[in-house]
């Protein structure tokens, strides 16, 4: 049969991948989501707008049953359903809590909490909620330390930071662990390891919504602002959309209205915040591909990279930026350098002559057609320097998921990321270079 090469059977067929591509497998019938139901239900919650299932894109998420309008309440979850600082100060870990000093946070409450209901099993009321838990996270305290060191700097700085609040968090737990011996017939050092603090940790990090408290005596002073919102917490994220998200103290649920409209079938997403890639990986240990959000970060060390060491007010210059804000956060995004990159790089190329004049290069002000050009050409530069560097990584983690295939998945997330900093950066070549043949 000849094959048809029409413009409508090329539509249709790029039509047909795009909806291969986000289309999701039901997976309500798998048995903890059953149970799941049941528990909600018995709670009484039913949920008639989305099912769970599984996205070739993202994962395990949440696809609507029917057609969603726009502004319609897409979840409704009752109070009763909610793992909050309230469920386990009225549990048996209550009076613990009551009497430990000094107070421990709302954070290690919720997580001793988390742990405990995990090593209780079957005997645990929130068995149905638990096992459909990730057993396993991929935020960068959970990455090994070889592919740790394979992120760009920025991330790599505060993925270590990370590993030591967590590594902290846990030695300053254990004697408030120790206290709860009375508890367990197995020795406490076991139940609460690091292995298990580091997965409650992770849980509550990626999945809590944000729900604040009213401060209580028996925890310390840290904000209480994280809840648990069992079913609710199956929506993935998408930069692109728009939701409301709040408890209704009327109602006395936690309510999601949606500001887009999604079709039958569709994967339902709420968006998390405006995060950048590297923020979306430390925080909840993915990349969202094509982020609008997403940027690449320049150091101070590569900002000053290109420029002439000559220069005798290479240092004045630098204390301006510093004393001014604008030596963090200068970044390339899809549409070029940020504006605050560019204007850096404007005040670091101003002529001995001109020197006089930083203060309007840092209130937009155009000095004249050589700085224009000059700070252009260093930011080309820059760009270049990152898709060199870029693509030699990118090499890099090939070769190592060659080597090490038990990293396969740590590494392809690396990947990932560094796939869609150079799909940025060239973008940023190409801006730069049409704002270049523009210039007089
Ligand atoms: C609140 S949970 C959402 C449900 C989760 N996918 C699950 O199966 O339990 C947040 C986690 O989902 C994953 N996630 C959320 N949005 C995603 C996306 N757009 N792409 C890939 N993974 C995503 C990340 O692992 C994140 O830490």
């Amino acid at each position: 049969m000849r094959k048809r090469r029409g413009r409508t059977s090329r539509i249709r067929r790029r039509k047909l991948a795009r909806s291969a591509e986000s289309r999701g497998v039901n997976e309500s019938f798998k048995c903890e989501f059953i149970e799941l139901k049941k528990w909600l239900k018995d709670r009484k919650f039913e949920d008639t707008n989305l099912m769970p299932a599984h996205f070739p894109g993202t994962g395990r998420g949440l696809m609507s049953k029917t057609s969603l309008q726009e502004g319609q309440m897409i979840i409704s979850l009752p109070e009763n359903c909610l793992l909050t600082t309230d469920t386990v100060i009225e549990s048996y870990l209550g009076a613990y809590i009551t009497k430990w000093k000094p107070p421990p946070s709302p954070l290690l409450a919720l997580c001793t909490f988390l742990v405990s209901e995990k090593h209780a099993g079957d005997q645990s009321p929130w068995k149905p909620y638990l096992e459909i838990l990730p057993k396993a996270y991929t935020c960068p305290v959970c990455l090994e330390p070889e592919v740790v060191n394979l992120l760009p700097k920025p991330l790599k700085a505060k993925a270590e930071e990370q590993r030591a609040h967590v590594q902290e968090f846990f030695a300053s737990s254990r004697d408030f662990f120790s206290s709860l011996q009375p508890l367990f017939a197995e020795a406490v050092d076991s139940i609460f390891s690091y292995s298990a603090l580091l997965w409650a940790w992770c849980t509550v990090n990626t999945r809590a919504v944000y729900l604040r408290h009213r401060r209580r005596e028996c925890l310390s002073a840290e904000p209480d602002t994280c809840a648990l919102a069992p079913y609710l917490d199956l929506l993935n994220h998408s930069p692109n959309v728009q939701v409301r998200a709040a408890f209704n103290e009327e109602t006395r649920c936690y309510e999601i209205r949606t500001a887009s409209s999604w079709r039958k079938h569709e994967e339902v997403f709420i968006c998390y915040g405006h995060h950048d890639n590297q923020r979306l990986l430390l925080e909840y240990g993915f990349v969202s591909i094509q982020n609008p959000h997403a940027c690449v970060y320049v150091s101070r060390e590569i900002l000053v990279k290109y420029l002439p060491s000559t220069d005798k007010q290479m240092n004045k210059k630098i204390s301006i930026l510093k004393d001014h804000g604008f030596i963090e956060n200068l970044t390339f995004g899809w549409d070029g350098p940020s504006w605050r990159l560019l204007t850096a790089l404007k005040l670091l190329c101003l002529e001995a002559e001109k020197f006089t004049c930083w203060k309007k290069v840092l209130l937009g002000e155009v000095i004249s057609d050589t700085n224009e050009k000059a700070s252009l050409d260093i930011a080309q530069k820059i760009c270049c320097y990152f898709i060199k560097e870029t693509n030699a990584v990118l090499q890099k983690v090939s070769h190592m998921k060659d080597e090490k295939v038990a990293l396969i998945n740590q590494l392809t997330l690396v990947e990932m990321l560094w796939m869609e900093e150079l799909k940025i950066l060239q973008a940023s070549a190409e801006v730069l270079c049409h704002l270049q043949t523009a210039l007089p």
